[in-house]
């Protein structure tokens, strides 16, 4: 089974988190989820470099990273499996470009469970619920 190895970003605005809507896709288990911004790891590229490289694309966005790692997850999906790496990241405003994604909210951790995340950024919600 075919192996992706993604990066993303839990990206804080005061108290508040960025969460973004994917566009329609046909894998219809990840069309128009709610995830958080990033995307895969290029051949021989640091986890921190394509972090950059994936917020820049995505959102214009340059992070501020908090801390070395947050969570790792494995996710199986029907098509592949999915290792994904999250790091928290801090932004002085709430002003972003969305140049991929379909829709975006700033969500503090009460509300978080409202939207329809993508399956394997569900772990991340809860730990996030939970442990902040
Ligand atoms: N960035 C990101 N991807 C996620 C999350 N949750 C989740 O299941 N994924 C999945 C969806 C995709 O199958 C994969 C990310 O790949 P992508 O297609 O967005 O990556 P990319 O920007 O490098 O895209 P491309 O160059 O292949 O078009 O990880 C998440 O929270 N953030």
């Amino acid at each position: 089974m075919k192996e992706i190895e993604v990066v993303a970003a839990i990206i804080y605005f005061e108290d508040k988190i960025l969460c973004v809507q994917r566009p329609e896709n046909k894998l219809t288990y990840i069309s128009e989820k709610f995830e958080f911004p990033g995307g895969k790891v290029e051949n021989g590229e640091s986890l921190n470099d394509a972090l950059y490289r994936e917020l820049k694309e995505e959102l214009n966005f340059i992070p501020i990273i908090m801390d070395e790692l947050y969570l790792t997850v494995n996710h199986q999906y029907p098509d592949f499996k999915l290792i994904m790496h999250v790091f928290k990241c801090l932004s002085d405003k709430s002003e972003i470009q969305l140049n991929e994604h379909i829709s975006s909210q700033w969500l503090s951790l009460e509300n978080l469970k409202k939207l329809d995340w993508a399956a394997a950024d569900i772990p991340i919600v809860n730990r996030l619920i939970e442990h902040g």
